[in-house]
């Protein structure tokens, strides 16, 4: 451990529950066809995503995401405490990961596994980040908005840098077992989204069980659950008191951070180091 992050491999990870010995020990965790893998970059959504799916896979019934924490329902593989879980779970898993594609366990690229990948602007996820690293015991603080800029531009921050995240994960794109979702779809028109992840994982739900789900994974009612919004880590991995993952739950909250100085130099090295992928693929820009 060293600079307020677990390094392997040249990628910085968060310090609490990661070891590189156990990042490297990861590599060799055998995918299932019947798994489903949630895979983004921090702060795109993540935990929004697994609510949503854990309420598919319990057809809206809120039961299980009211009480098991999130963390347990779709454990992240990549951290000692998840792949615990993980390992001797028996059927059809729920697994989570931020890991980039070049440190995945391999075995994903043989197996049925279906794999969703979330994106976001990457400019939300920066202030998302910055706003929750400060109050988080989780990785190295950044001292302002600025500081943090200037850190994710280089990738300096838990999981590396975004562009090359986003490429990596990005070049799967097009195969039967993958489905790209991005946030700002599930924040127009999260109906649409939904039905597009359910088609995906071949199931169906009944309208009634879908307006459940609807409101069970709304950012009102996530925001109340002690199960999805991370102050059951309060002490641990969030040091706030008042500290939670449910900030604003919005796209374009970069506007009100970003000087513009900011916002043009993004906007720069955003096209300079995606030029070559569709823009079709962001929706954002
Ligand atoms: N139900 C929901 N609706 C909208 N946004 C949600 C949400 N649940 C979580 N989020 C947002 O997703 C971000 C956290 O992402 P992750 O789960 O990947 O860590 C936070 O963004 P903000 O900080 O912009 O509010 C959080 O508010
Ligand atoms: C405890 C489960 C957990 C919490 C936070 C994680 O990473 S991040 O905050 O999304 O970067 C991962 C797993």
């Amino acid at each position: 451990m060293s600079d307020g992050y677990v390094w392997f491999e040249g990628i910085p990870f968060p310090l609490v529950d990661y070891t590189p010995e156990h990042l490297r020990a990861m590599q060799n965790f055998v995918f299932k066809d019947e798994d489903v893998l949630t895979v983004s970059f921090p702060k795109s959504g993540t935990n929004w995503l697994i609510e949503i799916l854990c309420l598919i896979y319990s057809k809206g019934d809120p039961t299980w995401v009211q009480s098991v924490p999130i963390w347990e329902r779709s454990p992240w593989v990549e951290n000692t405490r998840g792949y615990q879980i993980l390992k001797d779970k028996e059927g059809p898993r729920l697994i989570t990961s931020h890991v980039p594609i070049h440190l995945f366990p391999k075995s994903i690229f043989k197996s049925k596994t279906k794999v969703i990948y979330l994106i976001r602007n990457p400019r939300d996820i920066l202030v998302s980040g910055y706003f929750f690293w400060i109050i988080s015991r989780f990785v190295k603080r950044p001292e302002s908005l600025e500081q943090y800029f200037e850190w994710f531009i280089q990738g300096h921050v838990a999981f590396g840098s975004w562009f090359d995240h986003t490429r990596g994960w990005m070049s799967m794109r097009g195969q039967e077992n993958v489905l790209i979702v991005s946030y700002e779809e599930l924040k127009q028109d999260t109906r649409s989204a939904v039905l597009k992840i359910c088609h995906f994982l071949g199931k169906t739900l009944e309208p009634e069980e879908l307006s459940s789900l609807l409101t069970h994974s709304s950012f009102q009612v996530m925001k109340e659950n002690k199960m999805s919004n991370y102050t059951l880590l309060r002490g641990w991995l969030i040091e706030d008191k008042n500290g939670s993952l449910m900030r604003k739950g919005i796209s374009g909250d970069w506007k009100n951070h970003f000087t513009v100085a900011q916002a043009e130099a993004f906007d720069r090295i955003f096209r300079e180091k995606m030029a070559d992928l569709p823009p079709e693929l962001f929706p954002w820009e």
